[in-house]
């Protein structure tokens, strides 16, 4: 049922129970007192419900104009049918000056409450962009503080759907207060409950770290925008001519700045994905992910991986093959899909468990890790430590990139940020090296000597310090310049080093590896690995929290 489907039939049931002679908005019976009082006051009950409900009709055509739902319609798609409770409908606010005495909306411009998605209680509040164009006052910014309060204090989920103009100017410093509660709710929860940020319009200023400190970003292409400061500013101090789209839209969020998590065409669409990630995520941090049993049970091998891998080891060959073949029903959902290609970050079940696969993706950079890659990795690393669901490590990683431009730019400190992340993770962690892992990247992709639980290699595995060719130039560099047939010399060393220390089976001789598996049964032993896991307890030491590389 939609929000005027909705308000109709509350329309229709008052009007049936208590007489309601007049449309919504229009005057109506009110003045004359019943001979049933508490009729009376049902009846005004209703009547104001409805007028708030359907809202503004000329402010509602204009925000249609722009090709964009009303926030019930929003609610209504993201929360399973007839679960909303609202509160605070009747809010207003009481601010002064610039003619705000005249103008008090209900609700000050903000939807919010909670309902089910899933049959999972989830808070949500919504902005309103009929009313003040979204922008948050006192009143507004309050109730959004109680649904985070509330959404903590009781173990749920909370979606903030954002489409407003920021800190409503006229209310200077108490709504910019505002905006410092919201913030300060959101890192009290970050870790403990799921926050997710859908951007379905304008989200200006300083009111896009609410979006960035939430674990999860949804965009929506031609509708969403974020950025610090707009064209106008930008152009005024940098002297750079822009569109909106062009400095802070969703492509761009999604694939350049690694803001947005996901892009999506259209609204419905996108809150169909934020219904389909909460059905993977735990209502809070003490509890596990929801299991679902698969549709169809995968055959038991994977026959096909066998001839994935190229012999020759500068060859490609996409990654995606393999998760594919790991996860339930071919079904999966992948983080950041547009942004640091390079490494893949997906949920998906295995045998009906949650897991978080991290990837390499040879098809983009080699699989190299840049900087953008470890930020990507590391924060879902997080995410997936923070709402145990397990990790799945699949190397193929020929090392961090070179280059001037990314040790300029930190490579060090930010490929920490990853390192940090795994080593920080108490979750199950299984890692599966499908090809190469080298040296300084190897020991981030969840190797054994950070702390992985199993790992397993495929025969193709070549765990070494760095490639054959770079390790032969460097040790046997003089020996080489020193011989008659300084290309011959080369060859055979880079043949002894490759056979001596990048065999199949110098890591798993070594401990490091745990099996060397059929790449065929790299689900069947995941699956196993995994329900071994189910009841491991890694304790942590007592602190108050750790300096991360941020
Ligand atoms: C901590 C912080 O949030 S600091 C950031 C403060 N906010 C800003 O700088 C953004 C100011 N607003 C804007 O730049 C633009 O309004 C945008 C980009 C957000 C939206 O642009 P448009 O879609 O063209 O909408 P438009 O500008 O017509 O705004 C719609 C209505 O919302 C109002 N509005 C928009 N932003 C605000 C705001 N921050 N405070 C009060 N009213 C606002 C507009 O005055 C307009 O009202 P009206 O319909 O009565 O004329």
């Amino acid at each position: 049922m939609t929000a005027s489907e909705r308000a109709s039939t509350i329309w229709r049931d008052s009007a049936a129970t208590f007489g309601r002679q007049h449309p919504p908005g229009a005057a109506g019976p009110h003045d004359q007192v019943s001979d049933d009082p508490m009729g009376y006051r049902l009846r005004e009950l209703f009547d104001a419900r409805t007028d708030i409900v359907e809202g503004d009709q000329a402010a509602t055509r204009r925000h249609r104009a722009k090709g964009k739902l009303t926030v019930r319609e929003r609610l209504d798609l993201l929360l399973d049918e007839g679960s909303f409770h609202e509160v605070e409908p009747f809010r207003r606010h009481r601010a002064t000056g610039f003619g705000l005495e005249k103008h008090r909306p209900a609700t000050d411009g903000v939807v919010a409450g909670w309902g089910t998605v899933h049959g999972q209680r989830t808070f949500v509040y919504a902005h309103d962009s009929r009313i003040f164009g979204g922008a948050l006052g006192e009143a507004h910014a309050q109730k959004i503080h109680k649904v985070q309060d509330l959404a903590l204090e009781t173990g749920c989920p909370i979606v903030a759907i954002n489409d407003g103009g920021g800190a409503r100017i006229q209310e200077g410093v108490t709504a910019l207060a505002g905006y410092g509660g919201i913030f300060r709710r959101q890192v009290a929860a970050s870790g403990v409950i799921p926050q997710i940020s859908v951007m379905v319009g304008p989200c200006a200023g300083g009111a896009a770290y609410s979006p960035a400190l939430a674990d999860v970003v949804f965009c929506v292409r031609g509708t969403s925008q974020m950025f610090i400061t707009g064209p106008d500013v930008v152009a005024a101090v940098t002297g750079e001519t822009v569109t909106l789209d062009e400095l802070g839209g969703a492509d761009v969020h999604s694939s350049v700045s690694g803001v947005a998590t996901f892009v999506t065409d259209d609204e419905p669409t996108c809150l169909e994905e934020v219904r389909y990630l909460l059905a993977h995520l735990p209502p809070n941090n003490r509890e596990l992910p929801p299991m679902m049993e698969p549709g169809a049970e995968l055959p038991a091998r994977a026959e096909e991986l066998r001839r994935l891998v190229p012999t020759d080891p500068r060859l490609p060959y996409d990654m995606r093959v393999i998760v594919r073949s790991l996860v339930d029903d071919d079904d999966l959902f992948e983080l950041h899909e547009n942004w640091a290609q390079n490494v893949l970050c997906v949920l998906g079940r295995i045998r009906g468990q949650v897991v978080g696969i991290v990837a390499n993706q040879p098809l983009v950079l080699a699989g190299a890790l840049d900087i953008q890659a470890s930020e990507k990795a590391a924060r879902f690393v997080s995410l997936c430590d923070a709402f145990n669901i397990p990790l799945v490590s699949l190397v193929d990683v020929p090392g961090f990139l070179p280059g001037v431009a990314q040790e300029h730019a930190g490579i060090i400190r930010h490929g920490a940020k990853l390192l940090y992340a795994y080593c920080n993770a108490t979750v199950p962690r299984v890692q599966v090296i499908v090809r190469k892992a080298y040296g300084g990247a190897y020991i981030v992709m969840d190797s054994r000597g950070i702390g992985a639980d199993l790992s397993f290699a495929w025969p193709t595995n070549e765990v070494a310090v760095m490639g054959a060719e770079g390790a032969a130039n460097i040790v046997f560099r003089r020996e080489i310049a020193a011989a008659d047939d300084p290309e011959a010399t080369r060859r055979a060393r880079i043949e002894e080093y490759r056979g001596e220390l990048m065999g199949p089976y110098h890591a798993a001789e070594r401990g490091l590896v745990d099996d060397v598996i059929d790449p065929a049964d790299t689900r069947a032993v995941l699956a196993e690995a995994l329900t071994l896991l189910r009841t491991k307890h890694r304790a942590v030491p007592d602190r108050k929290h750790g300096n991360h590389p941020v």
